[in-house]
């Protein structure tokens, strides 16, 4: 077989360990050949292409980033089913493996449904995507985020100041759940949960009363419970969605104003996606690209891996689009008993 991978998307630390995954297997058990897509569909729709051999993927598990790049263009409005039909063809190719998030995988999807060679292999820090327990590159943003608010509570405790750190997650709150419960925040703001500002402050002053400096763990999609909408300060991105970031700066003045004590905010950013990714999402990410090249093998268009408990399946495109995966009350009011 020959075999095209693309990685499309946001980039996630593990995405070189699943293109390795890919082509070590393929090369090493059954003799296939591969290309890799420049920059995500833009690469397919302009027929970027280059021949991953060994000697392309040697030592790339570790590396951050995407040995391929990536890109959040739309396929459909570059030549669409007739245009990655031909490019397919020209190329030689069997299969293409997608490994990106939602998005990708619902152009992936489209394609698919006209009858194009595809599966996927799920991509986000923000492991927000249903039908798959967890995806790589989470535990790594997850590690980086607990660091950084480790650093932060030392000298948030020199000067006996409340420290907010703002992490990413999009809609979704895992990263902040995961991290401020890890570093031991004394309150945990996600977006799943509107929380007033009175019930912030109380937290904030009960830690400050049991002699703790405050350290609040916040996602970028949290909103008061009097704000309206998300707060997004930095305009749409190519797909009309608001960019995110900034709330933990927004917060900083109101909860110093209200309790009197001298507060700081620091906004994570990007430092979450990049560099090496963790062990265990070096391994989660080696073992979906083998499973997604096996998928491939199998002729499951339509389908991408999915990791349940310790096992990797595949389940339809769809399953893990249309509904985010969101943090559940339970695990929200667990995590809720140790703030304060
Ligand atoms: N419903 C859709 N149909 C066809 N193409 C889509 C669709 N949704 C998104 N795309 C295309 O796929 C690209 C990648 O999607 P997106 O930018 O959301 O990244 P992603 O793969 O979801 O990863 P991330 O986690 O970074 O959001 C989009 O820029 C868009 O061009
Ligand atoms: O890399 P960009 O386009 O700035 O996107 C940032 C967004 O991507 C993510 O890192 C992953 O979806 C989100 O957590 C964040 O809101
Ligand atoms: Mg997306």
């Amino acid at each position: 077989m020959k075999i095209g991978i693309l990685t499309s998307g946001g980039d996630a630390p593990g995405l070189n360990a699943v293109i390795r995954g890919i082509v070590y297997t393929g090369i090493q058990v059954y003799g296939h050949e591969f290309v890799g897509f420049l920059n995500g569909w833009k690469g397919v729709c302009e027929q970027t292409a280059t021949p991953l051999e060994r000697a392309q993927i040697m030592g790339i598990s570790k590396q951050g980033g995407t040995i391929l790049g990536t890109s959040r263009t739309n396929p459909f409005e570059f030549g669409g089913v007739p245009r990655v039909r031909e490019v397919l063809e020209q190329q030689g190719l069997d299969a293409l493996i997608a490994i990106g998030g939602e998005g990708t995988l619902a152009a992936a999807k489209r394609l698919t449904d006209e009858g194009l060679p595809i599966v996927g292999v799920p991509k986000t820090v923000d492991n927000d995507l249903s039908a798959t327990d967890y995806t790589f590159g989470f535990d790594t943003a997850v590690q980086i985020a607990t660091d950084s608010m480790d650093r932060l509570r030392t000298t948030g405790d020199s000067h006996g100041r409340c420290m907010i750190a703002e992490v990413m997650g999009r809609h979704v709150g895992w990263i902040a759940l995961h991290s401020g419960m890890a570093a031991g925040a004394h309150c945990i703001l996600i977006p799943e949960r509107k929380t007033s500002l009175d019930q912030i402050c109380d937290w904030v002053t009960s830690a400050r009363d049991r002699g703790r400096a405050p350290l609040v763990a916040v996602a970028e999609g949290f909103s008061l419970d009097s704000m309206t909408d998300v707060h997004s300060e930095r305009g749409l991105d190519a797909f009309g969605r608001p960019r995110l970031g900034g709330i933990g700066e927004m917060l900083a003045p109101l909860i110093e104003d209200r309790t009197g004590i001298e507060t700081r905010a620091t906004t994570l950013g990007h430092i979450q996606r990049g560099g090496t990714p963790t062990a265990y999402d070096r391994v989660l990410a080696t073992r979906l690209g083998m499973a997604a090249l096996h998928a491939a093998i199998a002729g499951e268009w339509g389908r991408m891996v999915a990791l349940r408990g310790t096992d990797i399946f595949t389940v339809p495109f769809e399953d893990a689009l249309g509904k985010l995966k969101t943090v559940p009350d339970e695990r929200y009011d667990e995590a809720r008993i140790l703030f304060g």
